[in-house]
C-alpha cells in the first residue's frame, strides 16, 4: 500500500498539519520527524485545556484501551502532554494501520492549547524514542512500513500552501534533479546526519567551518546551527543583532537576505534567503530569523526553513537507515 497526504502549513509556516483519519474521525496532525509519539486531543481532557480543537473520542466503538499504559512527553521547547493509550485504525492518504497505538490526552501544556490548528503530534522519529510504559509503542511508519510499496516516506514542504506527505513512494515530480543519499546514525532515535560545509550567499563567500552531526526535524519550525555558522551569516545582513527580548537574530524586514548553501552527500543544497525571514517580530519594522543558534538545544535542527528548500526522503530500504535529499 502507499499514502499520500496533504501537509497544511500554519501561520508563518510554524508547522505543518495533515489529515488523518482515527476510525471514523478525521484529526489534523503535526507531523513531526523529531519525536515519535501519536497522540491527539480528547474527550478524556479537562475542556479548560482545549480551545476548538477535535477531540479523540476514546468511547468509540473501534478504539480499545490499553490497560495500564500512560505515556507523557516533554519537547525541547518546554511544551509537554501526558495521557493513556488506545489502539485503532489510523489511515494517512490511504495508508492503513489497523492496530496503531493512539496516545490519547488527558492533560496537554499552553502551547498545545493555543495551537488551535493541531489536535495532536504524529511522530516520524524512530520507535526506540517513544514514551509509553510500560512498553514503548511502534510508531505510525514502523507500524505500516512493511506493508508499504517500499520501506520510505518522503517530505515535501512548501511555504504558505500544501505540500504533502508521501508513504511507500517517491513523487518524481516533486523535485529535480537526483537524489543525495547519506547515511542515518538513529542511535538517539532521530533521523541524524551528517552535514559539512556551508557557504553564505552565491558569491564565492565561501566558510571555512563544517557543520557537522545534524537531524532533520519537520516538527521544528527553523533551523538551528552553530554559533560560527550564524554569526557568519547575519554578518552578510545588514542591521541584523542578536536582540535578547525577541530570543535571536532579527534584521530588518527591508534586510536583503543572503542564501546559505549547505553541502550534504557531497552535493550543495541552497537553501534561498527569503527562507529566512521567518516572521515580524511585532516591533520596530524588524523581522526574526529563520536561522538561529543550536546553543542550549544539543542538536543542529535542519527544521522547516531548510525543510522547504528540498524533497526529503526518509528512507528504511536499505536495512539501515539513510536519508535522501534533492533539490526542488
Ligand atoms: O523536542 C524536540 C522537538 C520539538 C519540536 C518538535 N520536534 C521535536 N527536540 C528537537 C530534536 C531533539 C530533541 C528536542
Amino acid at each position: 500500500q502507499t499514502g499520500t497526504v496533504a501537509a497544511n502549513p500554519e501561520q508563518y509556516d510554524q508547522a505543518y498539519i495533515c489529515p488523518v483519519t482515527i476510525g471514523s474521525q478525521t484529526l489534523h496532525l503535526d507531523f513531526d520527524t523529531g519525536s515519535s509519539d501519536l497522540w491527539v486531543f480528547s474527550n478524556l481532557m479537562p475542556s479548560s485545556e482545549v480551545d476548538g480543537q477535535t477531540e479523540f473520542n476514546t468511547n468509540s466503538a473501534g478504539a480499545t484501551k490499553k490497560d495500564g499504559y500512560t505515556w507523557s512527553i516533554s519537547y525541547g521547547d518546554g511544551s509537554g502532554a501526558s495521557g493513556v493509550v488506545y489502539a485503532d485504525t489510523v489511515n494517512v492518504g490511504g495508508a492503513t494501520a489497523t492496530s496503531q497505538a493512539v496516545e490519547a490526552a488527558t492533560s496537554v501544556s499552553s502551547e498545545f492549547t493555543s495551537d488551535t490548528g493541531s489536535d495532536g503530534l504524529l511522530g516520524l522519529a524512530f520507535s526506540s524514542i517513544n514514551q509509553v510504559k510500560p512498553t514503548p509503542q511502534t510508531t505510525f511508519f514502523d507500524t505500516v512500513k512493511s506493508s508499504l510499496e517500499a520501506e520510505l516516506f518522503t517530505a515535501d514542504l512548501q511555504s504558505n500552501g500544501p505540500g504533502s506527505y508521501t508513504f511507500g513512494y517517491i513523487d518524481s515530480s516533486k523535485y529535480t534533479g537526483s537524489i543525495t543519499y547519506t547515511a542515518v546514525d538513529n542511535s538517539q532515535g532521530f533521523w541524524g546526519f551528517t552535514a559539512g560545509g556551508y557557504t553564505v550567499g552565491g558569491g564565492g563567500s565561501n566558510s571555512t567551518g563544517t557543520i557537522g552531526s545534524a537531524i532533520a526535524d519537520t516538527g521544528t519550525s527553523l533551523m538551528y546551527l552553530p554559533t560560527a555558522a550564524v554569526q557568519s551569516y547575519y554578518s552578510q545582513v545588514s542591521g541584523s543583532s542578536y536582540s535578547s527580548s525577541q530570543g535571536g537574530y532579527i534584521f530588518p524586514c527591508s534586510a536583503s537576505l543572503p542564501s546559505l548553501t549547505v553541502s550534504i552527500g557531497g552535493h550543495g543544497f541552497v537553501v534561498p534567503g527569503s527562507n529566512f525571514n521567518y516572521s515580524p517580530t511585532g516591533s520596530g519594522n524588524t523581522c526574526f530569523g529563520g536561522l538561529q543558534e543550536n546553543t542550549g538545544i544539543g542538536f543542529t535542527i535542519f527544521g522547516d526553513v531548510f525543510l522547504r528548500a528540498v524533497y526529503a526522503i526518509f528512507d528504511e530500504t536499505q536495512g539501515s537507515p539513510r536519508i535522501g535529499f534533492a533539490a526542488q
